[in-house]
């Protein structure tokens, strides 16, 4: 069900990555390609480093590591909004070389424009994505997702008129209404209450599989990630060991062995749930520094 991150690495260490900026063969790598990417404030102490993974198209993966490992980074990096100090990541054969509408990005604070509507936020999104498009093709799109999150009624609020959970559907909404490649989010039910969380959590979960959207999130909630993601990687901080620092990076891959078509309130029942939280509440109470 597990496997090594490293060892992953050194597989992927050994393949041939083009220069930046180049194409590469779209069948020789995942959907999402990370390689050998690393991240330096510093330059002798790396937050992380020779981090490898790839998603394939359709795939929902979650990271959860500690504060301050590097998950939102990588996020950004993939975003197009940071750059690594070293590696590549690559989405549908092309090098990610700077921020682009095929990446939706939804992140904890929900980012809407305070003097739109719910209507015109998402419009003002739709409308960057296909500037061709009319206004009735632009309305129909918007109407499309805010029902789809069920926010219908509230189509002409503005966010101040909404709640928490209310705003953070929007952004969903508005991450989907521009059909990315690939969906990023950044722990955005972090702020949520539990009963909203759960219900938005259920209603990401039938949107994706609707839409067999590709999807890379962060979270610090086990189950959460127990509960949506395909896969589940595991990230190691940056550490002293034996007085020299060793950079943080992936430790570990693991493998959702629980049926797809699972639900919140059947996941504690489900055969291998216990067994798979056990193991990643063991990896981050006791393995994830670098060591
Ligand atoms: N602009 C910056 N300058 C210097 N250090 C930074 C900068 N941005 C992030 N860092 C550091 O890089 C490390 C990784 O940050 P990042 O936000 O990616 O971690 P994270 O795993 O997402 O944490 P959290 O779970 O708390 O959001 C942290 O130690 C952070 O202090």
């Amino acid at each position: 069900m597990w496997s090594d991150g490293r060892q992953q690495g050194v597989a992927a260490a050994t393949r041939a990555t083009p220069a930046k900026g180049q194409a590469m063969s779209a069948h020789s790598r995942a959907f999402l390609q990370v390689e050998r990417l690393a991240k330096a404030y510093q330059a002798d102490k790396p937050v992380f480093a020779n981090v490898d993974f790839g998603i394939d198209r359709g795939e929902f993966v979650c990271i959860i590591g500690h504060s301050g490992c590097g998950k939102t980074t990588i996020l950004n990096v993939l975003a197009g909004l940071d750059t690594a100090s070293a590696g590549h990541a690559f989405m549908d054969g092309r090098e990610i070389a700077g921020p682009s509408l095929e990446r939706g990005v939804v992140f904890q604070g929900h980012a809407l424009m305070p003097w739109l509507t719910v209507r015109q936020n998402i419009a003002f999104a739709v409308k960057s994505r296909w500037p061709d498009w009319k206004k009735p093709e632009v309305e129909a799109q918007v109407e499309k997702y805010v029902a789809m999150v069920g926010l219908s009624p509230a189509i002409d609020k503005k966010p101040s008129q909404l709640s928490g959970g209310m705003k953070q559907r929007v952004g969903i909404a508005r991450a989907f209404a521009i059909q990315p490649k690939m969906l990023l989010l950044d722990e955005p039910f972090g702020a949520l209450d539990a009963l909203t969380r759960g219900t938005i959590q259920d209603e990401l979960m039938g949107i994706v599989r609707e839409t067999q959207q590709t999807v890379f999130m962060i979270t610090h909630d086990v189950d959460e990630a127990i509960l949506l993601a395909d896969r589940i990687l595991l990230m190691s901080n940056g550490a002293e060991v034996d007085g020299a620092y060793r950079p943080g990076g992936l430790a570990e891959v693991v493998d959702n062995p629980l049926l797809r078509e699972r639900t919140r309130t059947q996941l504690h029942h489900l055969d291998g749930y216990y067994a798979l939280r056990n193991h990643i509440v063991d990896f981050l109470v006791s393995r994830a520094t670098a060591h």
